[in-house]
């Protein structure tokens, strides 16, 4: 569990729009890194290349190359569906299957995929899963109820639980909180902060004092100018992104002078 990504160069398209052009980092296991820039200038887009969902748009594609550890993602080789069991995600809207129950949404990835399980070793998975996302002690009696019954931010851990249980190597969260509460969004922060003993955690926030909080390296994405390609612009220590960046925009953009 827990793996390291290598970017290189990476541009990408949706059909003959270049997106975003030329990125190159490396995302640490065991550690989370924040994401933050303006609107518009390729996060998300990003976010999604690293587990091959951007694919899904019909003709969008990538140029360059994603490497986990040893394995190319984007070998010719490589199942994308598997790529996308390896590495998780959780996006900014909780969406649990609504008329699934709690304990059935987060065995749901299991089913998907095709993990034949008895029905004691699905129950300890479940608890397991339930209890890494922090939210074990609130529905262990109410495992049959919906999920669409519980709050926001509950429902955000079970999206979290479901991704969990599936052992992926890396989780990718866009915006997690953005449609949380302040407790909740606590409670999501703090169980990113344990999470990442056993994940990569690579997060998108348009909040500025969650990537000081939660993350340990932080990327500043930009547009390259109106109508361009959004690019990285650094990546670095977070305390050092928030304190002393080596790049004018980053300083504008931490400090409100735009975006
Ligand atoms: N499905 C799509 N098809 C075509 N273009 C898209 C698609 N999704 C995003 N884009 C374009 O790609 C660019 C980057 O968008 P993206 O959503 O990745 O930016 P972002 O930085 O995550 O923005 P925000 O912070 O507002 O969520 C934008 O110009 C956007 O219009």
């Amino acid at each position: 569990m827990a793996k390291r990504i290598e970017v290189k160069d990476l541009d990408i398209y949706y059909d003959k729009f270049l997106a975003v052009q030329g990125v190159s980092m490396t995302i640490q296991p065991r550690s989370v890194t924040a994401l933050i820039g303006p609107s518009g200038c390729g996060k998300s887009t990003f976010l999604r290349t690293l587990n091959r969902m951007h694919e899904l748009v019909p003709n969008a594609r990538v140029e360059g190359s994603i490497v986990m550890d040893d394995d190319d993602l984007y070998a010719p080789s490589v199942d994308p569906v598997n790529v996308r069991r390896q590495i998780g995600m959780v996006f900014q809207r909780a969406n649990p299957f609504p008329t699934m129950s709690i304990y059935d949404n987060v065995a749901a990835g299991l089913k998907l995929n095709n993990r034949r399980l008895k029905k004691s070793e699905m129950d300890d998975l479940v608890e397991r899963s339930l209890k890494s996302a922090n939210l074990w002690e609130e529905v262990k009696d109410r495992l049959q109820k919906p999920g669409s019954g519980l709050s926001g931010g509950q429902q955000q851990r079970l999206c979290i639980a479901r991704a969990v249980a599936v052992q992926p190597e890396v989780l990718l969260m866009d915006e997690p909180c953005s449609a949380l509460d302040p407790i909740s969004t606590q409670a999501i922060e703090d169980l990113m902060l344990e999470l990442k003993a056993n994940y990569t955690i690579v997060i998108v926030t348009h909040n500025m004092q969650q990537a000081a909080r939660v993350s340990d390296t932080t990327g500043f994405f930009n547009l390259q100018g109106v109508g361009k390609p959004g690019e990285l612009v650094e990546i670095d220590e977070t305390t050092k992104i928030f304190s002393t960046p080596s790049q004018k925009a980053t300083e504008d953009y931490i400090s409100g002078r735009f975006g």
